[in-house]
């Protein structure tokens, strides 16, 4: 027998309406519908399987603020993160939102009906309030920044009827829903379960400290990773999902299932490390391993932490009679070379020696292709990690080069495709000014709106190519300072992005254009052409800076190549 629920009973909603099926998706169809976001989406998730029992739908007032004010629902039951279905004021008129009204909720990535909410209130939340008791106040607090930046004005609490499963299609056989997880420990005939929370890949240290915790308490090990959103920044689920399925086997035979939670973290730490002991219990664990800072956020600008490393551990202790699952507090482990063993930090004699890398390290490791030692992981571990930050030398990036027409970005981009190509080991792009026109933005003119988006389309294809390992070599004018900046921000989401500026002075490009097309500017046969008629905003912050009238195309190449060279993208192994 699995650990009863949060309440006492699972609130699996799916399973308690699907007699009703037929009937609720044809109200469903009549009904004014909302579109839920993807946070919402996961809290929508989990309300509907009972991963959040005992919630029937999103708070309404009462709950709310006993939640957020004492960890409460109105009932008096334990509870400590507000869940609540956030809307904008035009959204309350048009869906006409009030006490009685039903609506249906609906999934935004295939737009089918998911549940009929009946609505309870419609209220005004506190945001200063909210995010000061449950998250701490730091307006850098991620999850204090989205209430104030994402979340709408109101609130809309009420209790859901469900008609559809949300569709996945990563996974699928690894996502279990409450009852699911509960069936499956019985078939396995377990009845003491400690469940595993994690937002990053596991290694070594983490499967020897969910077997101690195993091994001290008699149980088996579910290791339970958050699948739906987690801090910015982190390893996507796609690549940690295979890291957890690489390290599986790694656990003596039997001991171990891995099963994944559709949940929207808050990094709420000691607020969130109780609700996810409340989500752990109802899947039927009866332990729940609470780590040194637990579901915290880290350090806000000033280096300041916005929890202490314990609080999370305080704060499910003094709840610990009532949460019903038992908290297994952990420390981190370390590596004692000398032994070859793991411990946990407060355990380790003075004067042993101790290893450890750490999440930066690790990245610049992945990064520079460096050694990534057995004791600190598995070696299918890291062949996973490394398929996914594939080495400075497979990784993609962008030159754009910037200049006058015919101030040699052309010959220069030319020469640089040509180059890398010799070099291989990369598909390379190139992106001349006037292909572009053609192929890209045949429609677009001149003006300084038409040249903008004209950036943005090159920034856009050279973006997602640079994100799959492409070199791409782009050379438009791009005249404008912001389109330029825009450009690079968007690329450096995926890798390195350089602006070379061919400085070739005006008169130079001028003198030597042999198509004519300044002659034609100054006959004033063309409008807006830059140099002539239009601005050229020098660049601020080039990576480099050329001049074909001083340089050969063959020095300047050089020179880029230098630079690539320089920061890693070059090296062969
Ligand atoms: N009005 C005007 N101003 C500037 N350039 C003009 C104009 N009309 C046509 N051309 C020719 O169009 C070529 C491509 O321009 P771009 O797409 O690079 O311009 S921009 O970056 O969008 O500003 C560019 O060629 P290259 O310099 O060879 O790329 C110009 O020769």
């Amino acid at each position: 027998m699995s650990n009863p629920p949060h309440g006492g009973v699972l609130k699996d909603l799916i399973a308690r309406d699907l007699p009703r099926h037929a009937e609720l998706e044809a109200e469903a169809e009549t009904l004014p519908a909302l579109l839920l976001s993807e946070r919402q989406l996961c809290d929508l998730e989990l309300i509907l399987n009972g991963g959040f029992s005992p919630l029937e739908g999103f708070m309404n007032q009462e709950d709310y603020n006993g939640v957020v004010k004492e960890n409460r629902l109105a009932s008096g039951l334990l509870f400590s993160m507000p869940i609540t279905l956030d809307v904008s004021e035009e959204t309350i008129s048009e869906l006409g939102l009030k006490a009685g009204a039903r609506i249906t909720l609906r999934d935004f990535r295939d737009d089918r009906n998911l549940a009929i909410l009946t609505v309870d209130d419609v209220y005004k939340p506190d945001k200063a309030l909210e995010a000061k008791e449950v998250f701490g106040g730091d307006e850098e607090h991620p999850a204090v920044k989205f209430l104030y930046e994402t979340t709408k004005e109101y609130y809309v609490g009420g209790k859901l009827e469900a008609v559809n499963k949300l569709q996945h299609y990563d996974f699928v056989d690894l996502r279990y829903s409450p009852a699911e997880i509960r069936t499956h420990f019985d078939k396995l005939g377990w009845s003491r379960v400690v469940a595993f929370q994690t937002r990053n890949p596991m290694h070594r240290a983490h499967r020897e400290l969910t077997v101690r915790a195993a091994r001290s308490h008699h149980a088996n090990v579910l290791i339970h990773p958050v699948v739906g959103l987690t801090k910015p920044g982190d390893i996507d689920h796609f690549t940690r999902v295979r890291v957890y399925k690489a390290l599986l086997p790694r656990y003596p035979n039997g001991m171990a299932v891995l099963g994944l939670l559709p949940l929207a973290m808050r990094m709420g730490g000691p607020r969130e490390a109780i609700w996810h002991a409340i989500i752990r219990k109802n899947h039927g664990a009866t332990h729940f391993i609470v780590g040194r800072d637990h579901a915290g956020p880290g350090k806000n600008s000033k280096g300041v932490d916005f929890y202490g490393p314990y609080d999370a551990q305080y704060a499910v202790e003094k709840y610990r009679d009532e949460l019903g699952i038992e908290v297994v507090p952990f420390q981190m482990m370390t590596y004692l070379p000398d032994s070859d063993e793991y411990a946990p930090v407060d355990q380790i004699p003075k004067g042993v020696r101790t290893l450890n890398i750490s999440g930066t390290e690790l990245r610049a490791r992945l990064r520079s292709g460096r050694e990534i030692p057995e004791w600190f992981s598995y070696p299918e571990v890291v062949k996973v990690l490394r398929e996914s930050h594939p080495p400075r030398s497979q990784q993609g990036f962008t030159v754009l080069f910037t200049g006058y027409p015919n101030s040699g970005k052309d010959q220069i981009a030319r020469a640089l495709q040509v180059t890398l190509n010799q070099q291989g080991g990369r598909s390379v792009s190139l992106f001349l000014g006037e292909n572009i026109r053609h192929e890209l933005s045949s429609e677009l003119g001149y003006n300084r709106e038409d040249r903008d988006k004209n950036i943005a389309r090159i920034a856009f294809v050279a973006s997602e190519l640079t994100r799959s390992g492409a070199a791409v070599i782009a050379a438009p004018i791009a005249p404008f300072e912001k389109a330029r900046q825009n450009a690079r921000e968007l690329v450096e989401k995926y890798g390195d992005f350089y602006l070379v500026h061919v400085a070739t002075p005006l008169e130079y490009c001028e003198k030597t254009d042999k198509r004519g097309i300044y002659a034609k500017a100054r006959a004033g046969e063309i409008e807006n052409f830059t140099g002539v008629n239009d601005p050229y905003e020098t660049p601020a912050k080039p990576d480099l800076v050329v001049d074909c009238e001083k340089q050969s195309v063959r020095s300047i190449v050089h020179q880029i190549i230098l630079l690539l060279e320089s920061q890693g993208l070059l090296d062969r192994f």
